[in-house]
């Protein structure tokens, strides 16, 4: 059935949107297209969700954050909501499966072919969840390389009422980044598809070397 073949990730994509999303001119649809994956990695309160409205915003990229993917599901009152209420509080990482499934979900009822997928992968055991479920990896990774005071000096003046944003949550976030993240990090390093960001400095000076990154989408 259809179903059966959304299931199989992005694979048969291109299959599966053909038959559903014929373009009535003719023309080629987003759906039609391979879409455009951006990993955008970086600790807590590295600026992650500020540059990516940037990227919307100049490139046309649609921005999935897999925390506010997250944070939806607890507040539509889903089986898994308190489970990742808690997870979120305690500064951990929810499991793949979960993760993966709303990504995914995302990514299929979404139009357009270009993702930033934000926060996300957190560990190499998303990383390797995403790969086996999706079919494919990234085509870059963005990393807002940022020194830890500076990471908690922001997220503890945020003020957007995040459960998280706490000194106790955010060292253990912090830790999490370093033990479970950087390894993720390390391994983009080695294939190549790495953009590591300077992201101390005001927010136009940080958008500025993003800017290279995407210079093949204006
Ligand atoms: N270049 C900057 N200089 C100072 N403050 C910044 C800068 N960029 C973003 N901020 C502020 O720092 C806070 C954290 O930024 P943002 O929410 O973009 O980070 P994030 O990486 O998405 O964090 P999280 O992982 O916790 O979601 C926000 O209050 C934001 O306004
Ligand atoms: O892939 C993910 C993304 C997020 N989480 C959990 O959500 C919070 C907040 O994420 P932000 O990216 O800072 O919005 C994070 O600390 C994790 O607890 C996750 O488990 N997996
Ligand atoms: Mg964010």
């Amino acid at each position: 059935s259809l179903l059966d073949q959304a299931a199989n990730g992005f694979k048969n994509w291109k299959a599966f949107s053909t038959e559903i999303l014929k373009p009535a001119g003719g023309g080629i649809s987003p759906k039609e297209r391979t879409p455009y994956i951006t990993f955008v990695l970086g600790g807590p309160g590295s600026g992650k969700g500020t540059q990516c409205a940037r990227i919307v915003e100049t490139f046309g990229f649609t921005h999935l954050s897999a925390g506010d993917l997250l944070r939806k599901e607890i507040s539509s009152n889903s089986e898994n909501g308190s489970t990742i209420l808690n997870t979120i509080k305690e500064g951990k990482i929810v499991p793949s499966e979960v993760t993966v499934k709303l990504i995914k979900r995302a990514i299929e009822s979404c139009e357009n072919y270009k993702f930033l997928i934000d926060g996300f992968p957190r560990s190499e055991e998303n990383r390797k969840t995403y790969e086996r479920v999706i079919g494919t990896g990234p085509d870059v990774v963005l990393f807002f390389d940022c020194p830890e005071e500076e990471m908690v000096k922001r997220v503890l003046s945020r003020n957007e009422g995040r459960v998280d944003d706490n000194i106790d949550t955010v060292k253990e976030r912090l830790k999490v980044f370093t033990t479970l993240n950087l390894p993720v990090i390390n391994y983009y390093t080695g294939k190549g598809k790495l953009y590591k960001i300077n992201a101390v400095g005001t927010e136009e000076e940080i958008f500025e070397q993003v800017l290279p990154v995407f210079a093949s989408w204006r």
